[in-house]
Formats: C-alpha cells, structure tokens, sequence
C-alpha cells in the first residue's frame, strides 16, 4: 500500500511528511522526471472524476478531447467543440485542489493558423480556468506551441498516433517502426525546443520511446509507448472498466464499473418493481 505521503512527495510535504496541499505545478513534472519518480496521470471530465482522482494523488488530469466518444457519445474524437469542452473543464478545475488540470484543444481549433491556436487556448484558460493546454502536433505544430506558450500558457505537445489525424495516418496504428522512428525523434525535439512542457507519445514502440525520453529533458508522457516513459496516462473509463469491450491493447483495466453499476441499476429497478424501495427510512411524514 503506497501512503499518501509517497503520493504526494513530489509536490510538497510538510516536516512530518504529510502532504501540504500545494498544487502542482509544470516545474515539480521536470523535477520528478530528474528524480527518476514516474509519475501518473488520468483523464477527467466532471466534479467527482476530479475531486477523486486528486485526492488519489494523482498529479495531472487532462480533460481529453477524448470526451467527444467518452462523455458525449460520437465514434471519434474528431466532432468535440470547444463550446462542449470548455464547460467539462471548468467543472474539473473547480473541483482539484492540487491536481494540474490540462485542457486537450480539440480538432480544429488550433490547425487553421498560429493565431487561432493562441485564441482557443485562452479560451480555454479564461473560461475554462485550466492550467495548461494540449495539443497534436510534432514539427508542423512547433510555431503553435511557441506562440501559446509565449502567450505565458504552458503547453503538452502530443506525437505518435494523434487521433485527431486518424484519417491522414490510415487508422489507429502504431507510430515509429521502421523508417518512422527517425520522424518521431523529430517531432519530439521540435516540441521541446518550442516550448512545450511535456509530451504524450500515444502508441508509439518501446524502442522510440525510450530513445525520446532518454534525449529529452522534458516528460515524456506514453501511452501505449511502452515502460520507459516518464509518465503514463490512460482513459479513465477505460481503466476503470466503464467502457465495455475490448478496446485498445494498452490498456490495463483496475476495476469493473460497468458490472458494479449494472448491479447496482438492476437492484434498484428490481425494488421499485417489487414494491420494497422507498422503505420507511427514506419516507418523510
Ligand atoms: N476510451 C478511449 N480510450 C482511449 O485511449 C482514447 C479514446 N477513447 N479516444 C481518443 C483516443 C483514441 N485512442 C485509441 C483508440 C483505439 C485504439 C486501438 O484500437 N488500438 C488497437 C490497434 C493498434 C494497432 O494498430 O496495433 C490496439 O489493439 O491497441 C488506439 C487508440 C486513444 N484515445
Ligand atoms: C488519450 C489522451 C492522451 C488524450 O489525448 C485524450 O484523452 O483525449
Ligand atoms: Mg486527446
């Protein structure tokens, strides 16, 4: 059982060891990447996501534009607004007391010009109040990055297989076999070297990514990339077992949600049904 003051460690304990409630911050990322202390992050996309995956320890909770088939129900990620996001993220920066809340800027917001991109990403800092942004992009996208973060917004570039791009990469496959390593690599200096103050690789090998998080001094974030990143993030439903069905192979689910809440439904429908719910402690006279 790991306590809550290891939890906690990176971004502040008290003498007694107990943690101090400060919140995260981008530099306590790069401190722990120098410590060699990997560290967790989950999606999140409403108030009691948020509330319970802060107290858990978790450090960073994005509010993905993965919300567009995980909360809003489309098939990809790419028809999410920023009008239906920016409302998921400020209920999650309402609720975290230490967490850093990144907001992703979903598709089409940010692809049209440098200017767009430092527009959307205030948007989502002033309405949304997130901490910081995210982004899909290597070395086309560096300009972006280096305008929002000159914009004084910090900024987490994503590479690999971006989801946002799925019909121009060919589907949901993996990035940087063969003669792609050497793009990857690429796409990943760039991002550091414009600014950015971390990088998801989404379903990228292993060997990139090690070779990635070994050149950089900035986290490197996987996700289906393998055990030598610094970070690691996943869907919350995912690993949670909300969503049902296969689903991608990088994930490892930590519960069954869907079975926990069917039972629950199934119990409830089966006591209205049978008369014995509301019983006298739940009845006002
Ligand atoms: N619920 C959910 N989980 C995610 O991880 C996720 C989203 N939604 N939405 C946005 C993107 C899309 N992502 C996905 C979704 C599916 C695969 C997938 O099916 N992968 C297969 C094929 C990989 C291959 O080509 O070998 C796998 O078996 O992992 C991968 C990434 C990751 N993100
Ligand atoms: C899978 C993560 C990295 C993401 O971009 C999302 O949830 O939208
Ligand atoms: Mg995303």
């Amino acid at each position: 059982m790991t306590s809550a003051a290891e939890v906690a460690a990176p971004y502040g304990n008290g003498a007694s060891g107990a943690p101090t409630g400060r919140k995260v911050r981008v530099h306590h990322l790069r401190e722990m990447k120098e410590r060699g202390e990997p560290w967790p992050m989950l999606t999140a996309y409403d108030m009691y996501t948020a509330e319970l995956f802060d107290e858990a320890g978790i450090p960073v909770l994005l509010v993905g534009d993965s919300a567009s088939n995980n909360v809003y129900g489309y098939d990809t990620s790419l028809p999410v607004t920023v009008d239906e996001l920016i409302p998921l993220v400020r209920g999650v920066t309402r609720s975290v007391k230490r967490a850093l809340v990144v907001a992703d800027l979903p598709f089409g917001s940010y692809q049209v010009s440098v200017e767009q991109a430092v527009a959307t990403a205030v948007r989502f800092m002033k309405e949304g109040r997130a901490h910081a942004v995210k982004l899909e992009g290597g070395e086309h996208f560096a300009p972006h990055v280096k305008a929002i973060t000159a914009a004084g917004i910090p900024v987490m570039a994503h590479i690999g297989f971006t989801p946002q791009s799925e019909h121009q990469l060919g589907g949901y496959r993996v990035q940087g076999r063969n003669d792609a390593f050497d793009q990857v690599v690429a796409d990943a200096h760039a991002v550091q070297e414009a600014g950015a103050f971390a990088v998801v690789l989404e379903m990228v090998t292993a060997e990139v990514a090690k070779q990635i998080t070994h050149d950089l001094v900035i986290p490197t974030v996987g996700i289906g990339a393998g055990p030598d990143t610094d970070a690691q993030v996943l869907v919350w439903q995912d690993m949670m077992g909300l969503r049902r069905g296969k689903g991608p192979r990088f994930v490892k689910r930590y519960a069954d949600l869907a079975g926990v809440m069917t039972s629950a439904a199934q119990q409830f429908a089966a006591e209205v049904r049978g008369h014995r719910f509301p019983g006298p402690e739940h009845t006002f006279h």
